[in-house]
Protein backbone atom coordinates (compact mmCIF):
# COMPACT_ATOMS: atom_id res chain seq x y z
CA UNK A 1 0.00 0.00 0.00
CA UNK A 2 0.95 3.43 -0.42
CA UNK A 3 -0.22 5.00 2.68
CA UNK A 4 -0.40 9.20 2.41
CA UNK A 5 -1.48 11.38 4.94
CA UNK A 6 -0.13 15.16 4.33
CA UNK A 7 -1.27 18.09 5.89
CA UNK A 8 1.14 20.91 4.31
CA UNK A 9 0.17 24.89 4.08
CA UNK A 10 2.27 26.92 1.53
CA UNK A 11 0.75 30.38 1.38
CA UNK A 12 -2.73 30.33 1.16
CA UNK A 13 -2.77 26.46 -0.55
CA UNK A 14 -3.66 24.10 2.05
CA UNK A 15 -3.06 20.64 1.12
CA UNK A 16 -4.98 17.84 3.73
CA UNK A 17 -4.70 14.07 2.74
CA UNK A 18 -5.41 11.11 3.76
CA UNK A 19 -5.18 7.98 1.27
CA UNK A 20 -4.03 4.53 1.09
CA UNK A 21 -4.01 3.20 -2.19
CA UNK A 22 -2.93 -0.17 -3.14
CA UNK A 23 0.66 0.59 -4.89
CA UNK A 24 -0.43 -2.00 -7.71
CA UNK A 25 -0.92 -0.97 -11.55
CA UNK A 26 -1.05 2.57 -12.26
CA UNK A 27 -3.04 4.98 -10.48
CA UNK A 28 -3.59 8.46 -12.37
CA UNK A 29 -3.51 11.61 -10.02
CA UNK A 30 -5.64 14.26 -11.30
CA UNK A 31 -7.01 17.94 -10.73
CA UNK A 32 -6.86 21.14 -12.27
CA UNK A 33 -3.96 23.47 -12.64
CA UNK A 34 -3.32 24.56 -8.59
CA UNK A 35 -5.03 21.41 -6.79
CA UNK A 36 -1.76 20.22 -5.35
CA UNK A 37 -0.96 17.05 -7.90
CA UNK A 38 2.93 18.43 -8.41
CA UNK A 39 2.89 19.33 -4.48
CA UNK A 40 2.01 15.66 -3.36
CA UNK A 41 4.69 14.22 -5.70
CA UNK A 42 7.32 15.73 -4.31
CA UNK A 43 6.24 15.29 -0.83
CA UNK A 44 6.17 11.76 -1.98
CA UNK A 45 9.22 11.67 -3.35
CA UNK A 46 10.88 13.60 -0.96
CA UNK A 47 11.54 17.04 -2.63
CA UNK A 48 9.32 18.69 0.04
CA UNK A 49 8.95 17.93 3.80
CA UNK A 50 5.27 18.34 5.18
CA UNK A 51 4.69 20.32 7.70
CA UNK A 52 3.05 17.58 8.98
CA UNK A 53 1.76 13.42 8.53
CA UNK A 54 3.19 10.47 7.59
CA UNK A 55 4.37 8.52 4.52
CA UNK A 56 4.73 4.70 4.34
CA UNK A 57 5.19 2.67 0.54
CA UNK A 58 4.36 -0.74 1.64
CA UNK A 59 4.53 -0.48 5.54
CA UNK A 60 8.16 1.22 4.51
CA UNK A 61 7.69 4.40 6.76
CA UNK A 62 9.51 6.97 4.49
CA UNK A 63 8.14 10.43 6.43
CA UNK A 64 6.52 10.85 9.87
CA UNK A 65 6.32 14.00 11.54
CA UNK A 66 6.00 12.97 14.83
CA UNK A 67 8.75 10.99 14.90
CA UNK A 68 11.27 13.46 12.75
CA UNK A 69 11.64 10.58 10.56
CA UNK A 70 12.26 12.02 6.73
CA UNK A 71 14.15 9.54 4.37
CA UNK A 72 16.07 11.20 2.07
CA UNK A 73 15.19 11.07 -1.56
CA UNK A 74 17.34 8.96 -2.81
CA UNK A 75 16.79 6.27 -0.34
CA UNK A 76 13.06 6.38 -1.34
CA UNK A 77 13.17 3.70 -3.69
CA UNK A 78 10.69 6.05 -6.20
CA UNK A 79 11.47 6.69 -9.40
CA UNK A 80 10.83 10.03 -10.86
CA UNK A 81 9.87 10.92 -14.35
CA UNK A 82 9.29 14.42 -15.87
CA UNK A 83 7.87 16.18 -18.87
CA UNK A 84 11.54 17.08 -19.93
CA UNK A 85 13.00 13.66 -19.18
CA UNK A 86 16.69 14.49 -18.63
CA UNK A 87 19.08 12.47 -20.19
CA UNK A 88 22.37 12.98 -20.81
CA UNK A 89 23.58 14.32 -24.49
CA UNK A 90 27.11 13.26 -24.89
CA UNK A 91 25.95 9.12 -23.76
CA UNK A 92 24.40 6.99 -26.40
CA UNK A 93 21.15 5.75 -25.05
CA UNK A 94 22.56 2.35 -23.93
CA UNK A 95 25.10 4.24 -21.81
CA UNK A 96 21.99 6.69 -20.34
CA UNK A 97 20.03 3.47 -19.43
CA UNK A 98 23.53 1.21 -17.69
CA UNK A 99 24.21 4.93 -15.67
CA UNK A 100 23.82 4.21 -12.46
CA UNK A 101 21.91 0.62 -12.86
CA UNK A 102 23.38 -2.74 -11.70
CA UNK A 103 20.86 -4.07 -14.72
CA UNK A 104 23.17 -4.27 -17.59
CA UNK A 105 22.45 -7.17 -19.71
CA UNK A 106 19.90 -9.12 -17.03
CA UNK A 107 16.60 -10.21 -18.40
CA UNK A 108 14.88 -7.22 -16.79
CA UNK A 109 17.08 -5.16 -18.41
CA UNK A 110 16.07 -6.61 -21.70
CA UNK A 111 12.29 -6.78 -20.92
CA UNK A 112 11.76 -3.09 -20.40
CA UNK A 113 14.17 -2.52 -23.45
CA UNK A 114 11.83 -4.52 -25.20
CA UNK A 115 9.35 -3.49 -23.83
CA UNK A 116 9.31 0.13 -24.75
CA UNK A 117 10.88 -0.20 -27.85
CA UNK A 118 13.99 1.04 -28.02
CA UNK A 119 16.12 -1.49 -29.07
CA UNK A 120 16.81 -0.17 -32.46
CA UNK A 121 17.53 3.52 -30.37
CA UNK A 122 20.58 1.48 -28.49
CA UNK A 123 23.34 3.82 -29.79
CA UNK A 124 21.58 6.83 -31.27
CA UNK A 125 22.16 10.04 -29.19
CA UNK A 126 19.84 11.86 -27.51
CA UNK A 127 19.77 14.47 -29.10
CA UNK A 128 18.52 13.18 -32.30
CA UNK A 129 15.46 11.15 -30.66
CA UNK A 130 12.07 12.37 -31.07
CA UNK A 131 9.86 13.51 -28.09
CA UNK A 132 8.41 10.33 -27.43
CA UNK A 133 11.73 8.69 -27.88
CA UNK A 134 13.36 10.89 -25.03
CA UNK A 135 10.68 10.52 -22.78
CA UNK A 136 10.77 6.54 -23.31
CA UNK A 137 14.68 6.12 -22.68
CA UNK A 138 13.98 8.79 -19.71
CA UNK A 139 11.13 6.08 -18.02
CA UNK A 140 13.66 3.10 -19.03
CA UNK A 141 16.36 4.93 -17.07
CA UNK A 142 14.42 5.14 -14.29
CA UNK A 143 13.13 1.74 -14.05
CA UNK A 144 16.19 -0.16 -14.19
CA UNK A 145 17.13 1.29 -10.67
CA UNK A 146 14.15 -1.14 -10.06
CA UNK A 147 11.90 1.17 -7.37
CA UNK A 148 9.42 0.38 -5.79
CA UNK A 149 7.08 2.87 -7.07
CA UNK A 150 7.55 5.04 -10.21
CA UNK A 151 6.25 8.75 -10.08
CA UNK A 152 5.37 10.36 -14.08
CA UNK A 153 4.82 13.82 -13.93
CA UNK A 154 3.09 14.37 -17.32
CA UNK A 155 5.78 12.92 -19.01
CA UNK A 156 3.50 12.76 -22.55
CA UNK A 157 1.98 16.19 -22.58
CA UNK A 158 4.36 17.89 -24.79
CA UNK A 159 3.90 15.40 -27.27
CA UNK A 160 1.52 15.57 -30.50
CA UNK A 161 -1.68 13.35 -30.02
CA UNK A 162 -0.30 10.32 -31.89
CA UNK A 163 2.63 10.47 -30.61
CA UNK A 164 1.20 10.66 -27.14
CA UNK A 165 -1.07 7.65 -27.87
CA UNK A 166 1.60 5.27 -28.51
CA UNK A 167 3.67 6.71 -25.57
CA UNK A 168 1.08 5.63 -23.20
CA UNK A 169 0.61 2.22 -24.80
CA UNK A 170 4.09 1.47 -23.94
CA UNK A 171 4.01 2.94 -20.77
CA UNK A 172 1.08 0.57 -19.98
CA UNK A 173 3.13 -2.50 -21.31
CA UNK A 174 5.79 -1.79 -19.33
CA UNK A 175 4.22 -1.60 -16.24
CA UNK A 176 2.67 -4.59 -17.11
CA UNK A 177 5.96 -6.11 -17.80
CA UNK A 178 7.87 -5.12 -14.50
CA UNK A 179 4.75 -4.93 -12.51
CA UNK A 180 6.31 -1.89 -10.85
CA UNK A 181 3.74 0.42 -9.36
CA UNK A 182 3.66 3.83 -11.37
CA UNK A 183 1.73 7.40 -10.18
CA UNK A 184 1.12 9.13 -13.13
CA UNK A 185 0.35 12.73 -12.73
CA UNK A 186 -2.04 14.54 -15.64
CA UNK A 187 -4.16 17.53 -15.61
CA UNK A 188 -5.90 15.95 -19.07
CA UNK A 189 -8.31 13.52 -17.04
CA UNK A 190 -9.17 11.90 -20.98
CA UNK A 191 -5.34 11.19 -21.69
CA UNK A 192 -4.69 8.79 -18.59
CA UNK A 193 -8.20 7.04 -17.64
CA UNK A 194 -7.09 4.24 -20.31
CA UNK A 195 -4.26 3.58 -18.94
CA UNK A 196 -4.95 3.82 -14.95
CA UNK A 197 -6.18 0.96 -12.94
CA UNK A 198 -7.51 3.46 -10.94
CA UNK A 199 -7.71 7.42 -10.46
CA UNK A 200 -7.68 9.91 -7.80
CA UNK A 201 -9.05 13.63 -8.63
CA UNK A 202 -7.64 16.19 -6.30
CA UNK A 203 -9.37 19.15 -6.05
CA UNK A 204 -8.27 22.13 -3.56
CA UNK A 205 -5.49 20.59 -2.01
CA UNK A 206 -8.02 17.44 -1.19
CA UNK A 207 -9.09 14.15 -2.87
CA UNK A 208 -12.58 14.43 -4.50
CA UNK A 209 -12.78 11.02 -5.59
CA UNK A 210 -11.19 7.96 -5.67
CA UNK A 211 -12.43 5.77 -9.01
CA UNK A 212 -11.77 2.85 -10.87
CA UNK A 213 -9.56 3.53 -14.48
CA UNK A 214 -10.11 1.90 -17.90
CA UNK A 215 -7.25 -0.68 -16.99
CA UNK A 216 -9.23 -2.14 -13.85
CA UNK A 217 -9.72 -5.73 -13.73
CA UNK A 218 -6.61 -6.37 -16.81
CA UNK A 219 -4.07 -6.31 -13.73
CA UNK A 220 -4.98 -6.88 -10.04
CA UNK A 221 -7.63 -5.57 -8.86
CA UNK A 222 -8.61 -3.14 -5.89
CA UNK A 223 -10.83 -5.96 -4.35
CA UNK A 224 -7.76 -8.31 -4.17
CA UNK A 225 -5.26 -5.78 -2.82
CA UNK A 226 -7.48 -3.91 -0.46
CA UNK A 227 -9.94 -1.07 -0.10
CA UNK A 228 -8.64 2.21 -1.27
CA UNK A 229 -9.75 4.86 1.57
CA UNK A 230 -10.01 8.43 1.63
CA UNK A 231 -11.10 10.40 4.05
CA UNK A 232 -11.66 14.06 3.44
N1 LIG B 1 6.57 27.39 -2.99
C1 LIG B 1 5.29 27.74 -2.94
N2 LIG B 1 4.88 28.70 -2.08
C2 LIG B 1 3.58 29.06 -1.98
N3 LIG B 1 2.59 28.48 -2.72
C3 LIG B 1 2.95 27.55 -3.59
C4 LIG B 1 4.31 27.11 -3.74
N4 LIG B 1 4.34 26.12 -4.68
C5 LIG B 1 3.06 25.96 -5.10
N5 LIG B 1 2.25 26.80 -4.45
C6 LIG B 1 0.77 26.88 -4.62
O1 LIG B 1 0.25 25.61 -4.19
C7 LIG B 1 -0.90 25.29 -4.98
C8 LIG B 1 -0.77 23.90 -5.54
O2 LIG B 1 0.27 23.87 -6.52
P1 LIG B 1 0.68 22.56 -7.31
O3 LIG B 1 1.84 22.94 -8.17
O4 LIG B 1 0.84 21.43 -6.38
O5 LIG B 1 -0.63 22.32 -8.22
P2 LIG B 1 -0.80 21.35 -9.47
O6 LIG B 1 -2.11 20.66 -9.28
O7 LIG B 1 0.40 20.50 -9.63
O8 LIG B 1 -0.89 22.39 -10.67
P3 LIG B 1 -0.41 22.24 -12.21
O9 LIG B 1 -1.33 21.26 -12.87
O10 LIG B 1 -0.57 23.63 -12.75
O11 LIG B 1 1.03 21.81 -12.21
C9 LIG B 1 -1.03 26.38 -6.03
O12 LIG B 1 -2.00 27.29 -5.59
C10 LIG B 1 0.33 27.04 -6.06
O13 LIG B 1 0.24 28.39 -6.42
Amino acid sequence: MIDLRLNHRQGDFHLKVNLSLPAVGITGLIGRSGSGKSTLFSCLAGHLKPRQGCISLSGRPLFNSTLGLNVPPAQRRIGVVFQDGLLFPHMSVERNLAYGSQNRGTVFWHEVIEALDLTHLLNARPLRLSGGERQRVAIARSLMAEPELLLLDEPVSALDPALKARTLDLIAKVQRQTQIPMIYISHAPEEIRRLCHQVVTLQNGQVRSVTEGEAHGVGPTLAAVGKVTCAR
